[in-house]
């Protein structure tokens, strides 16, 4: 099955969130920033890489949030949900369209891909 991580980044209390540009079901929703985890690295080395691939920011990749399996048109994934440190650089933007950095509270006005919601919802929870 395919392994996707994304990290949930902290910098100053906020989060940072990306807006979608592909595959057509997904553009225009929110995303916590990752990629596919490649053979021979761990999934916070994966995410680590793909921060720095796609948003050109240094993250520290930490622990494990949650997990989500989600039915993608194009088959089954698993989705790693872990917390991450800013360490530098602003976002610059290649795969993505906009991205923000918001407290936790305001999650809920984003409009999310469908595997994520269960994390925003969780998150809030823990943030209560
Ligand atoms: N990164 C990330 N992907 C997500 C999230 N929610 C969600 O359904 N996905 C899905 C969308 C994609 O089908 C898949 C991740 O693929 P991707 O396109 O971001 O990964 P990638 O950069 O390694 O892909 P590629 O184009 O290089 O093959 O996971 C999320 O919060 N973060």
């Amino acid at each position: 099955m395919k392994e996707v991580v994304a990290g949930i980044i902290k910098k100053n209390n906020k989060l940072l969130i990306a807006r979608r540009t592909f595959p057509p079901e997904l553009k225009g929703k929110w995303e916590f920033p990752g990629g596919k985890i490649e053979k021979n690295e761990t999934p916070q080395e994966g995410l680590e890489r793909e921060i720095f691939e796609e948003l050109n920011m240094r993250v520290y990749a930490g622990e494990n949030f949650m997990s989500v399996r989600h039915e993608h048109s194009r088959g089954p994934i698993n989705l790693l949900f872990y917390w991450a440190e800013w360490i530098e650089g602003d976002p610059i933007l290649t795969d993505h369209d906009m991205v923000a950095w918001v407290d936790i509270d305001e999650l809920n006005q984003y409009d999310f891909a469908p595997a994520d919601v269960v994390v925003v919802t969780k998150l809030q929870l823990i943030s209560e």
